[in-house]
């Protein structure tokens, strides 16, 4: 793919640093002729193959790929892409309502209803990427965020580096990723498949806790291996059963749903108006 060879510069003023990880940097950008605010994702290339910095560029190509080939209110938009001599940056959607995770942190209590709402959210974006075959891989707090600071934001998720396009009937197995919010089936090098992103995700949502955590990462996996996990009561006394219900078809070594199937669990899209009423008495405990 051809990127913009001239300087991001002469369109876009940079600004502050949002955010940064393995790929690079994310600084707060404004688009010269509109004023419009973005995000410019700057990755540094690799200039020679021996070189260990940076990403190669196919790699970046793939990302740019999966985030064209996917545009979904609950998915970070990609506007533009430019490229200069060892570095490539994507202009992105502004996000700024900051991270689920944080949100979900300051709650005293998260109404199932809020957790419902996010979720929903989340399972819509999934189910869009899912339905193109593609996975995202490194779905955790970080990358699912909320679109600006309002009461009720929408979420959006990002960070795409490492997900993959299924090609028709393509094995795909990886070890990237984060070891507290890894996949059973990416430890043990399964062949993996969108059901991976589903796996976790559930769980961190109601309590925004990793169900494996272990003291160290080797710990963490075994636990995800052995699929140790239990209902800390501490944390899901007041979940409703139905909640539970719903963590425990997804915890398991092959989820039994898939984003398009989560919608239609009555947790999220309850029946019966007893089932909602069920559902606003109880809450989430969340981590203090
Ligand atoms: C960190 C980030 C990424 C994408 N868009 N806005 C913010």
């Amino acid at each position: 793919a051809v990127f913009k060879p001239e300087n991001v510069e002469d369109f876009y003023e940079i600004g502050e640093v949002l955010g940064s990880g393995h790929f690079g940097q994310v600084r707060k950008v404004k688009e010269r002729t509109s004023g419009s605010l973005w995000a410019g994702k700057f990755l540094k290339i690799r200039r020679s193959a021996c070189s260990r910095l940076g990403l190669d560029r196919s790699s970046v190509e793939h990302e740019v790929e999966i985030l064209q080939a996917i545009q979904h209110p609950n998915i970070v938009a990609l506007k533009d892409v430019f490229e200069s001599r060892a570095e490539v940056v994507l202009i992105l959607e502004l996000v700024s309502g900051g991270e689920l995770f944080d949100f979900i942190a300051e709650k005293e209590n998260l109404l199932e209803s809020e957790a419902i709402e996010f979720m929903k959210q989340i399972l819509e974006g999934l189910k869009f990427m899912h339905s193109k075959n593609i996975a995202h891989f490194d779905l955790k707090p970080e990358n699912i965020m909320l679109s600006d600071k309002v009461s009720h934001p929408n979420i959006k998720l990002i960070d795409f580096g490492l997900a993959h396009l299924f090609n028709q009937g393509e094995e795909y197995r990886s070890t990237s990723g984060t070891p507290q919010y890894i996949a059973p089936e990416v430890i043990s090098c399964q062949p993996l498949s969108t059901a991976a992103d589903m796996c976790v995700l559930s769980f961190l949502r109601l309590s925004g806790l990793s169900p494996f955590q272990g003291d160290t990462d080797e710990e963490t996996l075994k636990n995800i291996i052995a699929m140790k996990y239990e209902f800390d009561a501490h944390y899901f006394n007041l979940t409703s059963s139905m909640a539970k219900d719903f963590i425990q078809k997804l915890l398991v070594k092959n989820p039994e749903m898939t984003a398009e199937e989560c919608l239609l669990h009555p947790w999220i899209k309850p029946i019966t108006s007893k089932q909602v009423a069920r559902r606003n008495r109880s809450s989430i405990n969340m981590r203090n």
